[in-house]
């Protein structure tokens, strides 16, 4: 699925224009697949009213043109305007075509016909609302999402490039969003505020959306099932790769083990495994199948630079590290990680304390001369930008976006609505619930990253198909463990599942 912001989308009607797709004709085909969609709504219940409460912009005149053609084929439809009479010159056209439908101005009138319409549809503000509601239209947008309300291009209310949203905002069953689907919509809040959402056809050229600076799409099965690593009857372990994991201390060996055993079920075929001595007993006990480095300590259990030599040997022999999970944030794990960076010759992953390790010197990263994938989450995005995690969550596209850019990296921001941004464009994430917002969901998901990539899978791709796969598994825990009770390691039980699904669609396919 595309994603646009309200910019692209603004690019993407005029490329159209120039290549002969008119905004009129755009307007037109946007009433046109929104009345395709209503009738259908009506004719699976047997008939409905419909009341378009429409705006001054051009959201409002998509409507307008939708109940011209409702209207035409028999449909009781009414249009109300709240914000007066249009103001642009195409709505204004579109508008004037209305004939005998009956347009209500009256805050009473427009209650009224709330209270009788069996659909209504959203087409008050669209891609061009800013500020807030006046208190009399928080009320009235109250009133229609009461009802089965239909949004038009967005929920009016709803910021389509940041997915904020203002008090009052619409609350929408369904919504039509109109060439792409608009970034604001997958991420949260207005999320919640859109119900299923449909992206109708319009017209736009594919040449147009090829010309899109920074494309961004919605990750889907479809796409990550490609990515699985074909496995060949005569193949052998070295064949999958060889990760090396520098994890773990005497405090937080729970990243560690979880870190690898998610990494074992996502295939990888060897895994060297450096920890703290001490908890190798004790690790080997639960997973036998890595092959141990045991890792000098401080006192405190916290692993040495010391062990830089033994560490780069061993990379020699990698095909991805990650580091980070558990590791903790010291001066002797901060010049291991900037030494693993340096040094490196296969992709590295890093993760939680591996980003904590880097935020004083972050410039070192774009000297690094393998690929580089960061996994931070909004409190550790926030300490590799210095500023607040509120600044981070108000636009993480851009921030994401702009990092991945700026330092040549693929850059996973965590949260809801998890971004995979590279320098040249940017994946978002839709599987996942908040039973996996518990210390641990982070390890699990480093380390199925880290197999993937060591696994050869390039390394957006590999991104992207750990995001899904590690929500996906979290949406199947919750549904027989709750999200309540359900652990981050739970997760990992539920990985075997979800490749047996993949191999069989691919084995149909
Ligand atoms: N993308 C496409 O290819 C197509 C999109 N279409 C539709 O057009 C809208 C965007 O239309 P636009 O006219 O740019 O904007 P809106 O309709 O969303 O709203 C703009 C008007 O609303 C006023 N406004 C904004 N915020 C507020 C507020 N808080 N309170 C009151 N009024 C507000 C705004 O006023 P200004 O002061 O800023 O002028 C405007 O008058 C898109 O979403 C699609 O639905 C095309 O029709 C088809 C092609
Ligand atoms: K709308």
């Amino acid at each position: 699925m595309r994603l646009v912001t309200p910019q692209q989308m603004r690019r993407l009607e005029e490329l159209s224009d120039q290549n002969g797709v008119s905004y009129a004709q755009l307007m037109e085909h946007a009433g046109q697949q929104l009345s395709i969609f209503l009738l259908r709504q009506i004719r699976q219940k047997k008939g409905g009213k419909i009341l378009f409460l429409c705006g001054n912009g051009n959201n409002g005149g998509d409507c307008f043109v939708a109940a011209r053609l409702l209207s035409s084929q028999g449909v009781p439809v009414s249009v109300g305007l709240l914000c007066g009479i249009p103001k642009t010159i195409l709505a204004y056209s579109m508008y004037k075509q209305l004939g005998d439908i009956p347009v209500l101005s009256s805050i009473a009138q427009i209650k009224e016909a709330i209270g009788i319409a069996d659909f209504v549809v959203d087409g008050v503000f669209g891609t061009g609302f800013h500020g807030t509601l006046r208190p009399e239209q928080a009320e009235l947008f109250a009133l229609a999402s009461s009802r089965f309300c239909i949004g038009v291009d967005i929920p009016s209310g709803g910021n389509a490039e940041t997915g904020a949203v203002v008090p009052g905002t619409m609350r929408c069953r369904m919504t039509v969003s109109f060439g792409a689907c608009k970034f604001g919509m997958v991420q949260y809040p207005l999320k919640t505020y859109c119900g299923e959402i449909l992206v109708a056809d319009i017209g736009i050229p594919e040449s147009a959306y090829q010309q899109i600076d920074y494309p961004m799409a919605g990750i889907t099965e479809r796409m990550i099932a490609n990515f699985l690593p074909s496995r060949q009857p005569d193949s052998h372990k070295g064949q999958f790769g060889k990760l090396l994991c520098i994890t773990g201390s005497e405090r937080m060996p729970g990243a560690a083990v979880m870190s690898a055993a998610a990494a074992l079920r996502c295939g990888v075929g060897l895994m060297r495994l450096a920890v703290p001595r001490s908890v190798i007993a004790a690790m080997c006990a639960r997973y036998p199948e890595p092959m141990y480095l045991p890792m000098q300590t401080d006192e405190k259990g916290f692993a040495l630079s010391a062990n830089g030599n033994m560490l780069l040997e061993e990379m020699a022999k990698s095909t991805a590290v990650l580091i980070g999970c558990g590791l903790g944030e010291t001066e002797e794990t901060k010049a291991l990680v900037t030494r693993i960076l340096q040094e490196a010759t296969c992709p590295v992953i890093l993760d939680a304390d591996g980003i904590n390790c880097v935020t004083g010197c972050i410039d070192i990263i774009k000297e690094v001369k393998v690929p580089l994938i960061l996994t931070p989450h909004p409190a550790e995005m926030a300490r590799l930008l210095h500023c607040t995690v509120a600044a981070v969550q108000s636009d993480r596209m851009e921030q994401a976006g702009s990092f991945a850019r700026e330092h040549g990296v693929t850059l996973v921001l965590k949260g809801a609505g998890t971004i995979v941004a590279t320098p040249e464009g940017a994946f978002v994430n839709s599987t996942g619930n908040s039973g996996m917002s518990k210390g641990g969901s982070g390890d699990v998901l480093a380390g199925m990253l880290a197999s993937l990539v060591a696994q050869g899978i390039p390394p957006t791709n590999a991104a992207c198909m750990a995001v899904f796969l590690h929500g996906k598994a979290g949406d199947c825990a919750a549904e027989h463990l709750s999200e309540q009770a359900m652990l981050p390691t739970d997760l990992i039980g539920e990985l075997p599942g979800l490749f047996l699904k993949l191999e069989q669609r691919r084995h149909s396919d």
